[in-house]
């Protein structure tokens, strides 16, 4: 098997704790190159400046591929100068990953507010604008944890929408595409044969046979039954309240819910530390720490890298799966 290339971490927000944790980062063994502005770097990291993907740099130096950014970085106040530099690093990582360079990105936090207030940025998340700069393909946001077992992975089949869109937004169509890019994912990426889904009602106790929503009973039961005759290994329309405890996650290999707190609160919850936001679909291989930017800690040097860690081992993984 040949070795993959290097992972590219891309800087995200410059005023968030991206910056110092990409060379706590190191500790992951992984190799990959921070793409970034190195004057946003904690003062006193050791890090050189490459090229190429394949340079090499001395033993705990941070590899960085340089890009320029119109302002220095102040923690916990993003610029709107840097806004447009943020979404370019991200469109040039994909490059890379696109064009072989690289195994696969794995992204640090970006804050939407500020990419949206600074330069217009017309999507919700990394997610969203990977989906689109990949060609618009469908895309699955996936949070995998990597600390508890039975581990804990989440789908929110609509992701970054409000939530009185919900019952709108959460079509049959969108769910029966989530589940087969979510069971092709699990069979290329994580190496199960035989992926068993479960799928979440989107009302208290999944509707109670109608007296708490009807949703359930109309289309999700309906969709889950038609796709089981088609070979999918599937569960539910379960209540969303009772499906995490350990007994429930035994019995799946992933939990697709109606919406984002409904999928995001129990990982969050179990496994903060070591989370891990995949993509799926996508035809390169993309992760990230499942925290944000965390602008009440940035710069005081004490963010955990454990998330970005467990991050950049799963893409590069996935990188050699493929
Ligand atoms: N993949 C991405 O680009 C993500 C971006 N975000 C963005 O981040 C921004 C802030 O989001 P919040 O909801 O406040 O979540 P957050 O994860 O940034 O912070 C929540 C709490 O967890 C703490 N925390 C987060 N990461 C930590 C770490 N590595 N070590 C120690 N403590 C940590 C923070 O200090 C804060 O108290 C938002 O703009 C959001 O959209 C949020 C999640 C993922
Ligand atoms: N809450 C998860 C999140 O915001 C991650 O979004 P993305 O930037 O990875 O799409």
């Amino acid at each position: 098997m040949t070795m993959p290339r290097p992972i590219i971490l891309t800087c995200g927000e410059p005023a968030g704790i991206g910056p110092e944790l990409a060379p706590k980062a190191l500790a992951s063994g992984v190799p990959f190159v921070f793409l970034g502005d190195p004057r946003h770097l904690p003062d006193g990291t050791l890090w050189a400046e490459v090229t190429a993907l394949g340079d090499s740099v001395p033993v705990g130096t941070l590899p960085v591929l340089r890009h320029d950014f119109p302002a220095p970085a102040v923690p916990g106040r993003p610029d709107p100068a840097n806004a447009q530099a943020v979404i370019d690093v991200i469109a040039r990582a994909v490059d890379l990953a696109q064009t072989g360079q690289a195994g696969g990105i794995c992204t640090l936090p970006i804050n939407k507010e500020a990419l949206k207030r600074g330069a217009g940025f017309g999507f919700p998340g990394h997610t969203e604008y990977l989906a689109h700069l990949a060609g618009d393909v469908p895309v699955v946001m996936m949070l995998a944890s990597t600390n508890v077992q039975p581990p804990c992975r989440v789908v929110p089949v609509t992701i970054h929408v409000a939530i009185a869109d919900v019952p709108r937004l959460l079509t049959p169509a969108l769910l029966e595409q989530a589940i087969r890019i979510t069971d092709a994912a699990l069979r290329r990426d994580f190496g199960l044969d035989a992926p068993r889904i479960a799928i979440a009602g989107l009302n208290p106790h999944a509707g109670e046979n109608g007296v708490m929503g009807h949703e359930e009973l109309d289309w999700i039961a309906p969709l889950v039954a038609r796709l089981r005759d088609q070979g999918f290994a599937l569960s539910g329309p379960l209540p969303a309240d009772t499906m995490f405890h350990p007994g429930a996650r035994a019995r799946y290999d992933a939990a697709l819910c109606a919406y984002h707190d409904q999928a995001l609160i129990p990982i969050k919850t179990l496994d903060f530390a070591g989370g891990v936001n995949v993509t799926l679909g996508l035809p390169f291989v993309r992760t990230s720490p499942d925290h944000g930017t965390a602008f009440d800690i940035a710069g005081q040097g004490i963010a955990d890298a454990e998330s970005v860690i467990a991050a950049l081992r799963m893409a590069f993984d996935m990188a050699g799966k493929r």
